[in-house]
């Protein structure tokens, strides 16, 4: 399988089709830091960064959005001093696409930059 992070977002769609269960565990092992979780019955990916203090934290936030904004795909994405979450799921679905598989590894990639 290509490399999620290197791979685009397609747009989101109301009929898309949620990843089933077999693809949720694949895709998970190309992104084993995050965990993926159910919010009042819709499925997510999440992740906590951890930085030395707030202004890192808030420079990794502002990456993560640019990022968002690339993909037109957009997390949910919590600053905190030392700490950022981010959230991935898609809207229009409400649950998980790969698009959000393909977010998440890239805000992976982000550390790296
Ligand atoms: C109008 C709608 O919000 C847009 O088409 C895009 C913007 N970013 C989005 N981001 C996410 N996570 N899910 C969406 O369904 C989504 N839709």
């Amino acid at each position: 399988m290509t490399d999620l992070s290197q791979q685009k977002c397609e747009a989101c769609r109301a009929d898309a089709p949620k990843v089933s269960d077999d693809e949720l565990k694949e895709l998970m092992g190309q992104i084993p830091d995050w965990t993926p979780m159910a919010r009042d019955g819709v499925m997510q990916l999440e992740r906590e960064f951890k930085f030395k203090n707030f202004k890192q934290a808030m420079a990794f936030s502002n990456k993560v959005g640019e990022l968002a904004e690339a993909e037109f795909h957009h997390p949910s994405i919590l600053l905190e001093w030392g700490k950022v979450t981010v959230t991935w799921w898609t809207h229009a679905i409400n649950g998980l696409h790969k698009n959000d598989f393909i977010c998440a590894a890239k805000t992976d990639a982000l550390l790296s930059d």
